[in-house]
């Protein structure tokens, strides 16, 4: 199965991306935000993390309106795949691909640490190598993770079971203690934490390596 990460001036954790989503199997191309087109064929998209145009309007909103993401909108608009960590959460709801929004973390401060998740839902390619409830520990780093939404959005995201993740121990102030949300169709997961710092024995912890094995796994022909 093919895999494009997108690559970002500003970009940090692209590499990375790539690495987990190769060590799942996938074949992985990595695209420059100025090209139009995403490769023929690509399965699942990466949006990763870091500081794409230098943080500077909103994170996310410059990147948005990049070449490439108007591309990221229709292979999503044609069913496919896409999977956006941190920057690449803050790019999907800035290109309105997730509803909601990230805003400064409410102490104001940078945050980086492993943080204790609950997952969810197990009801989507990407969570559904974990059990129901299940506690993992994923790292963040951000200063703008704070989800925002209004409470009608919040109450339609659980009434759908689009929650994806939730924190245990909220630390940015995110409504509802939420980390990630999926799209409605379920093939859109956007994500603060960074599964990709942890999938690997290396990392000293491989809770995420189950959501690049579910996801790649799934879209890998048998
Ligand atoms: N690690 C990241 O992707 C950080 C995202 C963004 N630059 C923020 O600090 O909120």
């Amino acid at each position: 199965m093919k895999a494009a990460v997108l690559v970002f001036p500003g970009s940090n954790c692209d590499r990375d991306l790539a690495v987990a989503f190769r060590n799942a199997g996938a074949d992985v191309t990595m695209v420059w935000h100025k090209d139009s087109a995403l490769p023929e064929g690509v399965d699942v998209v990466g949006i990763p993390g870091g500081f794409s145009f230098g943080d500077y309007l909103r994170c996310g909103a410059i990147a948005a309106r990049s070449p490439i993401c108007r591309a990221v909108v229709e292979h999503v608009h044609r069913g496919g795949y896409a999977l956006g960590i941190c920057n690449g959460f803050q790019v999907l709801t800035e290109t309105g691909l997730l509803p909601g929004a990230l805003m400064r973390n409410a102490g104001l401060k940078f945050v980086c640490k492993p943080v204790d998740l609950t997952v969810s839902t197990t009801n989507s390619i990407f969570t559904s190598g974990y059990e129901m409830g299940q506690r993992i520990t994923i790292p963040v780093a951000h200063h703008d993770g704070n989800y925002v939404a209004p409470d009608d959005l919040v109450a339609r995201l659980r009434d759908e079971d689009r929650i994806a993740f939730g924190y245990c121990d909220n630390p940015n102030g995110s409504v509802a203690d939420i980390a990630g949300i999926l799209s409605e169709n379920r093939r859109v997961l956007g994500l603060m934490p960074h599964p990709e710092r942890a999938a690997e024995p290396a990392h000293g912890n491989t809770d995420g390596a189950a959501l690049f094995r579910a996801l790649i796994g799934a879209l890998t022909p048998a």
